[in-house]
């Protein structure tokens, strides 16, 4: 896969098949769709092309939406990456972007830039300024600048809407085993490990703070996960939690997963963490002595799924 920071930086030998989408999780819906341009353009000799633009048009259309992605656009590049597509052109989405005709948007960049010799779009997409144009709008232009438009039915947009809202819901209520089985692969945290507060080692039990920066990334509910991640290559089993860490004063909310069967500095390390199932809620204890026989309960309670699960 080739990636390309816009369509003017397009390059292919190959006029294209196009499909435009956010694709936020890259889950099963979205894979029926993919697959379908993948195999129109091998079938036609041509290249297939996801475009997709970020940041998301909400966050530069409607800054207060307080918009919630399954996944940030690093994660959605590799996600993508892996479903055999031969380009994908991350647009910027600005204010100028968004003040482009509909026939700006079909002849400069889909035509001129993306070489589109056919387009795959929902039914009900709308695009151009002010979001005016229609598929039957879309398919004059293909008449004009010869290409050929096929539509992605009313079932399969609403399957693709409903699982997201699904996997979104899910994730909120703490239901990573739905929400995973809903996207076909576990849902990831990734960050950079900070330093916390340095409580993590005086209880035993080390924990890495994971520094998400993506302010769009949608964290799912406080608690205690199973988690697994790769260190060094290895895959390592471990516990997270998500919270506020009230037990011992805490106020922010942090993201901290204390791994098993490992002793090593992870200050500076960039982590991709998999949530697998949440054991329970983040409690405040009466003491720091109750937290530590809660958290040796949760390791039993992980190491109990990881034997049942992945052994
Ligand atoms: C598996 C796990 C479960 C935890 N559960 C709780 C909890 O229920 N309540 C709580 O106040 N803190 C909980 N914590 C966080 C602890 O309060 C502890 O402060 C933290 O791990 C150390 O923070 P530090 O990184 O700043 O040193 C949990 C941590 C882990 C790794
Ligand atoms: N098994 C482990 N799991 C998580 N972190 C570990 C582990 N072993 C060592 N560490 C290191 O210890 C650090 C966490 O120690 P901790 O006392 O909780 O400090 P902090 O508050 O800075 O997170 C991690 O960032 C990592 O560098």
């Amino acid at each position: 896969m080739k990636q390309h920071k816009g369509a003017n930086s397009f390059i292919s030998d190959r006029q294209t098949v196009v499909t435009i989408g956010t694709f936020d999780g890259v889950h099963a819906g979205h894979r029926t769709i993919i697959e379908r341009l993948v195999n129109s353009a091998s079938a036609n000799n041509l290249d297939s092309v996801v475009l997709t633009f970020f940041p998301h048009p909400r966050m530069v259309l409607q800054k207060e939406s307080g918009i919630e992605l399954i996944n940030t656009i690093e994660e959605r590049k590799q996600l993508l990456e892996q479903t055999g597509i031969d380009h994908l052109v991350i647009h910027p989405f600005t204010h100028n972007f968004s003040r482009l005709t509909a026939l700006e948007f079909v002849r400069d960049i889909l035509v001129n830039r993306l070489k589109a010799k056919k387009i795959i779009i929902g039914y009900d997409h709308r695009f151009g300024r002010n979001r005016t144009a229609d598929i039957n709008d879309l398919r004059k232009f293909g008449e004009e600048f010869g290409f050929e438009v096929e539509e992605i039915s009313q079932q399969d947009v609403e399957q693709v809407a409903v699982s997201s809202t699904k996997i979104r819901k899910a994730l909120q209520e703490g239901r990573v085993e739905r929400a995973n089985m809903y996207l076909q692969h576990p849902f990831t945290l990734s960050g950079e490990i900070v330093k916390g507060r340095g409580i993590g080692k005086d209880l035993g039990y080390p924990t890495a703070n994971l520094d998400v920066k993506e302010d769009y990334k949608l964290i799912p509910k406080n608690g205690v996960y199973v988690v697994q991640t790769r260190i060094n290559g290895n895959k390592v089993f471990g516990m997270m939690n998500i919270g506020t860490n009230p037990t011992v004063g805490g106020k922010e909310k942090t993201i901290e997963a204390h791994f098993f069967d490992l002793d090593e500095d992870l200050y500076g390390k960039y982590l991709q963490i998999e949530l697998l199932v949440r054991i329970r809620d983040e409690k405040k204890f009466e003491s720091v002595e109750d937290l530590k026989i809660a958290m040796k309960q949760d390791q039993a309670f992980s190491t109990q799924y990881i034997k049942d699960n992945y052994a």
